[in-house]
């Protein structure tokens, strides 16, 4: 049956799964606060509007009466989700978990007081003072986030108080919205940081995408490789804690569950993301029979799934601009890479760049008992071919 499914969010992530809707024959409803985003060049109708917005947001819904509402990004007036989920709209995967998960504050208590997940120590500060407390208890060096914020945004290291008016400073200016509060992490030293893609639905058990490795730089990810190879009871353990934190977070989707692993300490859980994974983009490389944009629809859309298994190993890596402009982007280096065997170029089809702004990413794969080292360095070396001016 075909629903009208509102997406609020259409970069990269919000294109694929307007994709694996349309070839589903759905009708996807692609929303952004500019023209021309990723998702509206796939979508049978576009809305342009600021989705921090309430009224914005409920004059949008009114005009579509969708079926379904796919929070692609996080700075949404989140709060209106409840009131249309009440009123029988579907909200992905449900208004609790887009609500926890848009703030730091209310998904980090979730998961350490009320569900004992292990995470790294944390306190809270909104102000200037509050925080040189707060480092003073956690210790050098410690981590500083926005309590809203993404893609490491606002996020610094700090390695002795003398940073701190730095952090403080910068941790303000990224955080969205005008609330002036932020999270001091300590800092743990991971071994390794995974991503695990969990799958709640409707009828049929959690399920589990075989984990995937990333690298991040300055808290925005880098490359991504699956499968990560970690030991087997870090697997199990991040399992439970995956479905422990959706099962309370309820709803039906697929979500991206951070862990930092760590051979002395074990697992620690970090955050999540209600819907795909910027480091899932790996599966778009033949990784999985479904990739994880098939398996948010088929969860929202209550499809059964029929298990998800290993096809091939993958790697992804990023191409991000070296310019800011309004200008239309242009890309040099594509013969190059689709010169490549088992190679994918996607070039996302952003209106404008940042410094820094992730335009494309190359995927690449191999046989199941191919060397993943070697294809994480060959996609890497590809993706820097890539330049953006
Ligand atoms: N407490 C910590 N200790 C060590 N490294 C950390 C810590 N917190 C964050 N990081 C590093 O920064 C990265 C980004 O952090 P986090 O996921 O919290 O930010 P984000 O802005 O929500 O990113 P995204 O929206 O892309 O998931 C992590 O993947 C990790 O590499
Ligand atoms: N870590 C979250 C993430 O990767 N989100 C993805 O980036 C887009 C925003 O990109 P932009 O800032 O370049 O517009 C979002 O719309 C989503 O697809
Ligand atoms: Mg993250």
């Amino acid at each position: 049956m075909t629903k009208k499914i509102l997406l609020l969010g259409s970069g990269e992530l919000g294109k694929e799964f307007t994709i694996a809707a349309q070839r589903l024959g759905q009708y996807v409803i692609a929303c952004d606060s500019y023209a021309g985003a990723p998702a509206m060049q796939v979508a049978d109708a576009c809305e342009v509007f600021s989705m921090l917005d309430g009224e914005a947001l409920d004059r949008v819904v009114e005009k579509y009466r969708p079926d379904i509402i796919v929070p692609e990004i996080e700075a949404i007036r989140t709060e209106r989700l409840y009131h249309l989920e009440k009123e029988g709209i579907q909200v992905v995967p449900s208004a609790r978990a887009v609500n926890f998960t848009m703030n730091r504050k209310a998904i980090r208590d979730l998961a350490a007081k009320e569900l004992g997940l292990k995470t790294a120590k944390y306190f809270y500060a909104s102000s200037y003072e509050e925080l040189k407390e707060a480092a003073g208890k956690i210790g050098y060096p410690c981590v500083i986030k926005p309590l809203m914020s993404s893609s490491g945004k606002g996020q610094s290291v700090a390695k002795s108080e003398e940073d701190l008016k730095y952090s403080w400073e910068y941790g303000c200016s990224g955080s969205r919205g005008d609330i002036k509060e932020l999270i001091v992490e300590e800092f743990i030293h991971f071994d390794s940081e995974i991503t695990l893609l969990t799958v709640t639905q409707k009828n049929g058990p959690t399920l589990f995408c075989p984990p995937i490795g990333h690298v991040q730089k300055g808290g925005d990810y880098r490359e991504s490789f699956q499968p990560a190879h970690i030991a087997p009871e870090h697997l199990a353990e991040a399992q439970q804690m995956a479905e422990k934190v959706t099962r309370a977070l309820t709803g039906y989707g697929l979500w991206g569950v951070e862990f930092f692993l760590s051979h002395e300490n074990g697992v620690y859980f970090s955050e999540l993301s209600p819907r795909p994974h910027d480091t899932g983009m790996v599966t778009l490389a033949n990784t999985q029979n479904l990739n994880e944009f098939e398996l948010h629809l088929y969860a929202v859309l209550g499809l059964p799934i029929p298990g998800i298994t290993q096809e091939h190993i993958g790697a992804s890596a990023v191409i991000l601009s070296p310019v800011s402009s309004q200008k239309a982007p242009q890309y040099r280096g594509e013969e190059l890479v689709c010169s490549q065997p088992n190679t994918y170029l996607r070039i996302f089809g952003k209106p404008a760049t940042r410094l820094n702004r992730r335009m494309g990413v190359v995927v690449c794969y191999d046989k199941n008992d191919g060397d993943l080292d070697a294809l994480r360095d060959k996609c890497k070396s590809l993706a820097a071919k890539v330049e953006v001016y």
